[in-house]
């Protein structure tokens, strides 16, 4: 099959042409250059008029294309999200072609399309796929017929952060090349460069820019040279990616990152991701430059793949979408039975540490290394790895060291491990006493990053929802209920239970943080603990009583539901009820306001 590619969101009027029957694609390219500022919707509609008939004329000049078997047998294009201009032009071009050419139309999302083409090429069967563009900064997996949004950037994409800083200092778009040379001038001959302090926002798998682009341009109106801020810019920024595809491996349990869009060209961010794949063990691949910046030719091997699966629009029905959300979309050509998905790793490690259990009588003493028992025996336990017996009847604890991450500079590296240490450390004794159940804690190591506290539940409740979303578990699975979990607890009440915990917290002052469903434990607790979830890692956790930042911790627990459920709703409806029974209301409709403000900008 042949599929003629359209592509054309925002800068780059593109035409490709994909044969599946040799896997070769050809792609013609026209990019919009602004004269200043950045990108003009207006302007860059009018560049796609003109450069979206010449660029389709080039490529179809090559091929054979009238009447001939070998011809074209679809037209693809960007549906959206992009600028609507720009998509109204693409999208007239692509119905009038298909109408001349009588065959079938395809629309693409031009997200899942960055994501496609990296995973066409990698042969990765269930990647998580990092998303890094301009206009968007999202995770995406897929699970039970649809890509998940697993995190993504709650301002701007980190294309548009970066390029914020550059039209401040007055360089042109695209910012992001020349943040990338000047960053190289600041590292030349240096180990590492110095690093200005700027903001570093994690919530969960989310993230936040916006502090970051105005932290660079406060330091460039202080006259901090520029190179040091390009490269304390991109450290920040990519270091933030980084660290949330980790987090999106470790809560998945997939072991293949693959990397999509314009600013996955950058070389450091290309070697960040390599560098924390590496030291997981995971497989991480990046498509050549041609195929991460916009491109007609992804469009078209998706396009290919759902005109396969007879996914083809009439005419009437094939308006675009600037707000095109990759979730919207119906994957029609995947099996829809596989998934990210895969479970926990069960070696000990999380995203950001490694957890020893350390079995045995209560001590005072902390021994050293060699009495943890790191699990790699696999149990009940798939986060700590190791069954360890009745580990609360006989005091066990665990020792929780954030380990150095050789992806991020060492300055922001040893930071981020102090800080969070520290916050752990204190907020959940202080979650405590505001009566959240949370482990004890019984000893803290600062400089080595290191904290040892009580062994609680058994397992965590990722592990419940995605059994029972798979029919397993100890009970069958009924359409429209949300299965049993090994307890024989319906999983709700446990929603339910986290939900009325983040309202105490809340009332407290208390931020979690980072409240996945990795980070509730559940399952025999014995002890002071009772049998209800427990709350740990309160390493992102801060004080604070606004709504945004309360909303925001139901945000990312329902973020990591949504992930990872099949059937997520009832869960969440549970969730916000425990939630609503204590806390307040405000937090709630500010909830539904997060849910719904456009990120695609
Ligand atoms: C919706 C769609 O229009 C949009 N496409 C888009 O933003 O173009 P894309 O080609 O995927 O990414 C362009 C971005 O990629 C950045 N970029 C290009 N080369 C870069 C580099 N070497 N380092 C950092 N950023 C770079 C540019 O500055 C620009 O912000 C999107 O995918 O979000
Ligand atoms: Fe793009």
């Amino acid at each position: 099959m042949r599929v003629l590619g359209i592509e054309g969101t925002a800068w780059c009027a593109s035409a490709a042409l994909h044969d599946t029957g040799t896997d070769t694609t050809r792609i013609e390219s026209n990019p919009y250059e602004p004269e200043s500022g950045g990108i003009h919707p207006r302007e860059a509609a009018e560049h796609m008029a003109d450069a979206i008939p010449e660029v389709v004329d080039t490529v179809l000049s090559g091929a054979d294309v009238e009447g001939s078997e070998h011809g074209v047998d679809a037209v693809a294009f960007s549906r959206g999200p992009g600028l609507g201009p720009c998509l109204r032009v693409v999208g007239t071009a692509a119905r009038a072609l298909a109408g001349t050419l009588d065959v079938p139309l395809v629309g693409v999302n031009h997200m899942v399309a960055h994501l496609e083409v990296g995973r066409h090429q990698s042969g990765f069967e269930n990647p998580v796929c990092l998303n890094a563009s301009g206009a968007n900064a999202h995770l995406l997996g897929y699970h039970d017929g649809r890509y998940r949004v697993l995190g993504e950037t709650m301002d701007a994409g980190v294309g548009n952060a970066i390029d914020k800083f550059t039209r401040h200092v007055g360089w042109s778009h695209p910012g992001g090349p020349k943040v990338e040379s000047a960053a190289a001038e600041a590292t030349a001959g240096t180990d590492g460069g110095d690093l200005l302090d700027l903001p570093y926002v994690v919530k969960g798998m989310d993230f936040s820019f916006s502090g970051i682009s105005s932290a660079a341009n406060d330091a460039y109106d202080d006259g901090e040279p520029i190179e040091e801020i390009c490269f304390s810019l991109q450290e920040h920024v990519f270091g933030t990616l980084v660290e949330v595809s980790e987090r999106a491996l470790s809560l998945t349990g997939a072991d293949e990152l693959v990397l999509g869009g314009g600013v996955g060209q950058n070389d450091r961010l290309r070697e960040m991701l390599e560098t924390m794949c590496d030291s997981r063990g995971a497989s991480f691949y990046a498509p050549d430059p041609p195929y991460l910046r916009d491109n007609a030719g992804m469009i078209a091997i998706l396009g290919a793949k759902m005109a396969a699966a007879g996914d083809t629009l009439r005419i009437a029905e094939s308006s675009i979408d600037p707000n095109f959300r990759p979730d919207d979309v119906p994957v029609t050509w995947r099996d829809d039975t596989s998934s990210v998905v895969h479970g926990a790793p069960s070696d000990g490690r999380g995203a950001e540490a490694t957890v020893d259990v350390i079995a045995g009588a209560v001590s005072d003493e902390v021994g050293g290394p060699d009495e943890g028992s790191r699990g790699d025996v696999g149990g009940p336990d798939e986060r700590f790895g190791r069954d360890v017996g009745d580990p609360d009847e006989r005091g066990s604890r665990v020792r929780k060291r954030r380990v150095p991450k050789r992806y991020r500079h060492p300055a922001l590296d040893r930071s981020l491990r102090r800080d969070r240490t520290v916050s752990e450390a204190r907020l959940t004794s202080e979650a405590r006493r505001a009566g959240v159940p949370t482990p004890l804690v019984h000893d803290v190591d600062v400089p080595d990053a290191t904290i040892t506290l009580q062994y609680v539940g058994d397992r965590d409740l990722a592990v419940d929802i995605t059994r029972s979303s798979d029919g397993g578990g100890s009970g069958d699975r009924k359409s429209g209920d949300c299965g049993v979990n090994i307890d024989g607890k319906d999983p709700r009440q446990v929603t339910r239970a986290v939900g009325t915990y983040l309202a105490r917290l809340h009332r407290a002052g208390i931020v979690h943080g980072d409240p996945t469903t990795r980070n509730v434990r559940v399952g025999r607790t014995g002890g002071r603990t009772g049998p209800d979830p427990v709350l740990i890692d309160f390493g992102l956790g801060y004080h604070s009583g606004h709504v945004e930042d309360h909303a925001m911790d139901l945000h990312v627990f329902e973020g990591s539901v949504n992930a990872t459920a099949t059937d997520p709703q009832p869960l969440i409806e549970a969730f916000e009820e425990g939630y609503g029974s204590v806390g307040e209301d405000a937090v709630l409709d500010r909830l539904g306001e997060i849910r719904d403000r456009g990120r695609y900008r």
